[in-house]
C-alpha cells in the first residue's frame, strides 16, 4: 500500500524584541505568505486524499461484489490427501493439481485425509463431501452374491465354456497355472449385439466362483462422472483387492477406450486419462490376487487397439444374437414360471424370430403374459405370442422401447 504524503510543516513565526516595526511587519508578511501556501498545499492534500477514499471505496465495492459471486460460482472437486501444520494438501480431480491450502478451523476438525471436498477458485476448501454423494457409491454397482447361472442363459453353450477356461479355472484353480507355469488371461472381453448376454456371463461367473460381482459402467464414467473417471478406476481396483474374490465387469467399455480422435478437447483429455489409468490398473494386474476382469462392448470396431494387447484384453469372445436353437432355449428360459397353454409352441416361436437378441425374446414372453392379462386369462396361449411378436416388430419400427425386463 503506498504510504500518505508527510504533511507540511507548521509556519513559526518569529518575532525578536530588538526589531523595528517595520522588521516586524517584514517579518508577519512573510509568515502570512507562508501560511497561505500550506494551507494550499494541506487543500491539494486533502483533494487527493478524498480522491484516493473514492477509488478505495469503488474498489471494496468491486471487491464485495466479485467475493459475492465466487461465493455462488461453482465449486471443484478434490481430495483432500494430507494435513499437515502448514496447511491441508489437496489434489484437484481431473487435472490431478496438487496444492496446498488452508481451511477453516471448523473444517478443519472433521477433516480426514482421503475426504472428498468441494474447493473453489482459490483452492480454499469450502466444504466436505457427504460419503452418500460419493461418486464411487453411485458409479460401481456392487452385488455380493448375484443370482444369475449359467443355466440362466440360453444359447451361449461355448461362450460360457470359453469365460469358464479364461475367468472361472484361473480363480477357482489358481495352483494348476501356476504348477503349469503359464499366465492366465488378464481381461476377457466380450463384444456383440446388445441384449445378447454379456452382462449375465459376467454375473453367472461371479456366482459359480462365490465372487464379489462390481460393475462400472464406461459411458457414466464419461458422462456422469466428469473429472472422477481416473480416480473411479482407481477405486474400482482397489474396492475389487478389498472384496476379492472378485469379478470386476466394465460395461460399455468403447466409452473410455474408444480410438483417439485428432481432436484435443478437455473431454477428450478426460476420457484419455481415464483409459491410462485403467490401462495401467491391467499392468499392474499380476499381483492382484483373486480378481478377474471383464469388459463388454457393442462397438467392438471402435476400440482402441491398445486396450487389446497381451495382458490387458487378451481374450475376445464374440457374443452374437442367438441361432434358432438358442433362441428356442431362451423361451424356454424365460416361460420356466409362466403359465403355458397345450398349444403354445416355443420352436415355431423360435423359427419366428431371427435377428431378435435375448432381451427381446424375454420381453417377448412377458408381452404375451401381458396380452393374456388383457384378455383376463391366466392362460398364456400360442396367439399372445403372435400378437406379442407383432408389438415388438412394431415398436422397432416406431422406435419405441419393448417392456423392461429384468
Ligand atoms: N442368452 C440369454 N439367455 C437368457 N436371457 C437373456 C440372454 N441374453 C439376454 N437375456 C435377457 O436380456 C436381459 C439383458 O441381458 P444382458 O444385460 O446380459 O445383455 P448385454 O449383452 O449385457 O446387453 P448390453 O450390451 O445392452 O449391456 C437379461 O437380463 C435377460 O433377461
Amino acid at each position: 500500500m503506498s504510504r500518505s504524503p508527510s504533511l507540511p510543516e507548521r509556519p513559526r513565526l518569529d518575532l525578536d524584541p530588538d526589531m523595528t516595526p517595520e522588521e516586524r511587519l517584514e517579518a508577519l508578511r512573510d509568515h502570512f505568505e507562508d501560511i497561505v501556501r500550506v494551507n494550499e498545499q494541506l487543500t491539494e492534500q486533502l483533494n487527493d486524499a478524498r480522491d484516493r477514499r473514492q477509488d478505495l471505496t469503488d474498489e471494496v465495492d468491486q471487491l464485495e461484489r466479485e467475493n459475492e459471486t465466487l461465493k455462488t460460482s461453482s465449486l471443484y472437486i478434490a481430495t483432500a490427501e494430507e494435513l499437515t501444520d502448514d496447511g491441508v494438501v489437496v489434489k484437484q480431480h481431473g487435472n490431478n493439481q496438487e496444492v496446498l491450502t488452508e481451511v477453516s478451523p471448523s473444517i478443519r476438525d472433521s477433516l480426514e485425509a482421503g475426504d472428498r471436498v468441494a474447493i473453489n477458485d482459490s483452492f480454499s476448501v469450502k466444504e466436505i463431501l457427504d460419503p452418500e454423494t460419493d461418486a464411487r457409491a453411485q458409479a460401481m454397482q456392487v452385488d455380493g452374491s448375484p443370482d444369475v447361472t449359467y443355466d440362466d442363459i440360453g444359447g451361449l453353450e461355448e461362450q460360457i465354456r470359453e469365460v469358464r477356461e479364461a475367468v472361472e479355472e484361473p480363480l477357482v484353480n489358481a495352483q494348476q497355472f501356476r504348477d503349469v507355469g503359464i499366465e492366465p488371461p488378464s481381461g476377457v472381453l466380450l463384444h456383440g449385439p446388445p441384449g445378447t448376454g454379456k452382462t449375465m456371463l459376467a454375473k453367472a461367473v461371479a456366482n459359480e466362483t462365490d465372487a464379489t460381482f462390481i460393475k462400472m459402467a464406461g459411458s457414466e464414467l464419461v458422462r456422469k462422472f466428469i473429472g472422477e473417471g481416473a480416480r473411479l478406476v482407481r477405486d474400482l481396483f482397489e474396492l475389487a483387492s478389498e472384496r476379492q474374490p472378485a469379478i470386476i465387469f466394465i460395461d460399455e467399455i468403447d466409452a473410455i477406450a474408444a480410438k483417439r480422435t485428432e481432436s484435443k478437447t478437455s473431454g477428450d483429455a478426460e476420457v484419455q486419462r481415464t483409459m491410462m489409468q485403467l490401462l495401467s490398473e491391467m499392468d499392474g494386474f499380476d499381483d492382484r490376487g483373486e480378481i478377474r476382469i471383464i469388459a463388454a462392448t457393442n462397438r467392438f470396431d471402435m476400440l482402441d487397439r491398445a486396450i487389446l494387447r497381451p495382458g490387458r484384453f487378451d481374450r475376445l469372445i464374440e457374443v452374437p444374437n442367438p441361432d434358432v436353437a438358442g433362441r428356442e432355449r431362451i423361451l424356454e428360459i424365460h416361460t420356466e414360471e409362466m403359465n403355458l397353454s397345450e398349444d403354445v409352441d416355443l420352436r415355431a416361436m423360435a423359427r419366428e424370430t431371427d435377428g431378435l437378441s435375448g432381451a427381446e425374446l424375454a420381453s417377448l414372453a412377458t408381452e404375451a403374459g401381458m396380452f393374456a392379462i388383457r384378455d383376463q386369462r391366466t392362460t398364456v396361449e400360442q396367439r399372445d405370442f403372435r400378437d406379442a411378436l407383432e408389438k415388438i416388430s412394431q415398436d422397432e419400427e416406431t422406435g419405441s422401447q419393448p417392456v423392461a425386463f429384468a
